[in-house]
């Protein structure tokens, strides 16, 4: 309930400002014309709320920067006949560092009339008002949007909206977006957008460099020569690559020697002499506008009663218990000792555990009244702590998506729900689990033989088992329904949705970025750095939609080697879903195994990647966004959108699969493949011949490949059992082979089609001589 008021108080203050900041001025929305209207803004700002918010239309929204990589576009309806919406990755500055940057930037120097809505974190203003600066000098009307302003209010801050309209004379708004407050005056607002009245004078020389360099552009953009001569004094390299079309090569040489006659009269280059122009712009306007307005805001009594009392205590003391139990399993397997001394030991180690982080947490954080994410944020940034949490983290994303997801779900899925065409599935049963007691109650038994053996039971009644069309649809190895869609469906779906659950979670809370801080060293060895974590970690749902997201990395380099990285060593979550499962049934030493590998191929090809390809890895420099509690709204709605499109690549390309494989077979064209990849297949890597169907299958999706291949192993292995050997094998080729058919499509898309045919041409035979190594060494044990 306090929290209900907490929020209403907050509303209702917003509310109020805003009345007090608009006042009467709205302008008549039927007269808003044609103009279009660009979200821009610092990253992870609330742009893509807010687009929701306007358009109707779900773009990806997480608490890290570089969420958004694309333009999105859609329509507000608000004002007559529409306006077109365009929602743009963040910015920290209109002089592009990365490619997600200059998306951002070449919407502003688009030639049509525009509005921009300028989103700022209202607790950051200072880096919101640097961006202003740029817009201002472009010459383009604009709006801000202080967005996040229940989190101001939380920081014990406040920003005198009504002195910085005066002194930028333009429209401000204060928004908090996630609880919707704000939005009518902001849609009341976008009309009178206007130029804010800002201009820096950076000085004798940097002014007379700016009007000879704007004499020679004369009015050759949309936006202001000022800005534009600005920017190319900055050396704003895509800048200049866009001007080649639009002026003469000797121009651009003019430019240059003006800009080196600038530079002459400074030790510093001359982009940052300007930028520490805007910031002493920016640093003297905020001292002028913003307050310290009373103390911080706390997390409620009951639940830092129930966090630093209940929580902290239980989970420290689980930790310490089972970390003993595993020391406990390492000595008895050399020493004997006594059940009794073993409990003793492990309770013992629970407790001091306990002891000690309760009362530091109570010493640090407790008493110092941090709120609850304060504190989570700091544990995950803590240089000792943050490693326990990481394991804790991995190991209940893999109780949840390994165990739950592709174990219990996939199991009553494929067998249960969809079963085979050929046998009743027995029906099952309906209960509930009670975890502690370890009990299940059944409450009755369900008599459903399996979607397939309906339709076979169908089916049959027109035709013989023999007829073709009935083995296309229905046979046990390549059947479009019994084989094709059923993967697709019992097994690729709920692998990925509960994958993307639990990666909405550490993408909401904020958790992401921090975890690139832990590994920035790690990926600096491999080139690149900390923020290369977003598309890694992101490759584990989906190497497409991880490639895409590169773009944020600030270099060329960085770029091409995490894509490189993503299609060689960075299995997909239906992918490893699979791989977890079939492994983990065999031995979780194998698991272990491929694990391992599978991490020191990423590594050893980062390694050599970063010594063979020219240029330095680039600094980690990412905002740390605030420790959140995920919505759970958002993570709802955000994996069923990323499922969907998952499903909409998958599905159809696992029939295409399953479909090629039927005619391969009945052509008999499989069993002369077979032939050809024997001294590969057979003699190399040491499997029997039948797999190729599965790396056939790789081509399209590797998540089919590794099912089709187990099949296949558990087929021919005596007595049905699969050689575990032959199965490592197998698994690490197909995890290393070549990207899946659509990741292949975005790489040629994202690097060119050059470079996404040179990884191509060394992924293929690297996976293959890994994976023939492999089999060499298993043979000593
Ligand atoms: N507390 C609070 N959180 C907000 C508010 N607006 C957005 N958020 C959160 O801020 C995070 C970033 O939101 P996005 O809409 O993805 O931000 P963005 O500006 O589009 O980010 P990029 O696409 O990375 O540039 C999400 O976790 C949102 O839930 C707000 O007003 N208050
Ligand atoms: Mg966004």
């Amino acid at each position: 309930m306090e929290v209900c008021k907490e929020i209403t108080d907050k509303v209702l203050n917003v509310k109020l400002n805003e009345r007090a900041v608009t006042g009467n001025t709205y302008m008549n929305i039927k007269s808003a014309g044609t103009f279009k209207l660009a979200l821009v803004g610092n990253p992870n700002v609330g742009k893509s709320v807010i687009f929701g918010l306007l358009t109707g239309k779900y773009v990806t929204v997480s608490n890290y920067p570089g969420t958004t990589v694309e333009v999105s576009r859609g329509v507000y309806k608000g004002y007559e006949g529409g306006i077109e919406v365009i929602d743009t990755p963040g910015a920290n500055s209109l002089i592009p560092l990365s490619e997600d940057e200059a998306v951002a930037r070449d919407i502003l120097l688009e030639d049509y009339d525009k509005r921009i809505v300028q989103v700022i974190d209202a607790k950051n203003l200072r880096r919101g008002l640097l961006i202003t600066t740029q817009i201002a000098e472009m010459g383009l009307p604009v709006l801000l949007v202080l967005n996040m302003w229940d989190e101001l209010l939380d920081r014990g801050m406040n920003v005198d909206i009504n002195a910085l309209q005066d002194y930028l004379k333009i429209p401000i708004v204060k928004t908090i977006a996630t609880h919707k407050v704000g939005f009518r005056e902001l849609f009341h607002s976008v009309p009178l957008a206007s130029v804010p009245d800002i201009r820096i004078n950076y000085g004798r020389y940097i002014e007379e460099g700016i009007s000879r360099v704007g004499k020679i552009l004369n009015n050759l953009m949309v936006v202001n020569d000022r800005a534009l001569a600005i920017m190319l004094l900055s050396h704003d390299e895509s800048l200049e690559r866009k001007l080649k079309e639009k002026l003469p090569e000797v121009s651009l040489q003019e430019i240059a020697g003006i800009r080196e006659d600038v530079q002459r009269h400074f030790s510093n280059p001359l982009g940052y002499v300007i930028s520490i122009k805007r910031s002493h712009y920016v640093d003297s306007l905020i001292e002028k506008v913003t307050t310290a307005a009373g103390k911080e805001a706390e997390t409620r009594p009951f639940m830092r009663g129930v966090f630093f009392f209940f929580l902290v205590p239980l989970t420290t003391f689980l930790i310490g218990y089972k970390l003993m139990s595993l020391l406990m399993y390492a000595i008895t397997m050399k020493l004997q000792v006594s059940d009794v001394l073993e409990t003793v030991l492990e309770l013992s180690a629970g407790g001091i555990m306990s002891l000690y982080f309760t009362l530091y947490l109570y010493k640090n954080e407790f008493k110092t009244r941090s709120k609850i994410t304060e504190v989570l944020g700091r544990i995950t940034m803590h240089p000792i702590a943050a490693f326990p949490l990481l394991i804790i983290i991995l190991w209940i994303v893999y109780k949840w998506v390994g165990e739950f997801g592709s174990g219990v779900c996939v199991d009553f899925l494929e067998n249960k729900i969809f079963g085979s065409a050929e046998t009743p599935s027995d029906g099952f049963d309906l209960c509930v689990y009670i975890p502690f007691l370890k009990k299940v109650y059944t409450f009755t038994h369900i008599n459903f033989e399996g979607i397939n053996y309906y339709i076979g039971l169908l089916a049959q009644k027109i035709m013989s088992k023999d007829n073709l069309i009935y083995e296309l649809f229905l046979n046990a190895q390549s059947g479009l329904i019994q084989v094709g869609l059923t993967y697709a469906i019992a097994i690729v779906f709920p692998i990925v949705g509960f994958f993307f659950l639990a990666f909405g979670i550490m993408e909401d809370s904020g958790y992401l970025p921090r975890l690139g801080v832990m590994v920035d060293k790690t990926f600096k060895r491999i080139g690149l750095n900390g923020k290369a974590v977003l598309p890694m970690v992101l490759g584990l749902g989906c190497d497409t939609m991880a490639t895409m997201t590169t773009r944020i990395l600030n270099t060329k380099k960085e770029r091409i080697i995490a894509t490189l990285l993503l299609a060689l060593a960075v299995p997909c979550s239906a992918q490893l879903g699979v791989i977890a499962s079939v492994l983990g049934s065999i031995s979780g030493i194998y698991f272990a195994a491929y694990f391992l590998i599978i991490c020191s191929q990423l590594f050893f090809v980062g390694y050599l990647s970063a010594i063979i390809l020219p240029g330095a890895p680039s600094d980690f420099i990412m905002e740390i966004p605030p420790f959140r509690m995920p919505k759970l709204s958002n993570i709802f709605i955000k994996t069923f959108y990323r499922v969907n499109w998952f499903m909409k690549e998958a599905v159809p390309l696992f029939v295409l699969g399953t479909l090629v494989l039927f005619v391969a077979t009945k052509l008999g064209v499989l069993s002369f493949v077979e032939k050809i990849g024997q001294p590969v297949i057979g003699y190399f890597l040491g499997l029997p011949v039948e797999t190729t169907r599965g790396f056939i299958l790789g081509f399209l999706r590797r998540d089919y490949g590794a099912v089709s291949i187990f099949k296949v192993l558990e087929e021919q292995g005596v007595g049905h059992v699969i050689d575990p050997k032959q199965l490592l094998v197998s698994l690490v080729v197909i995890t290393l082979f070549i990207p899946c058919i659509a990741n292949f499509f975005v790489m040629i898309k994202e690097r060119g089609a050059k470079n996404a045919f040179l990884m191509f041409a060394f992924i293929l035979p690297y996976s293959i001589l890994v994976g023939g190594l492999l089999r060499i060494v298993l043979r000593l044990f």
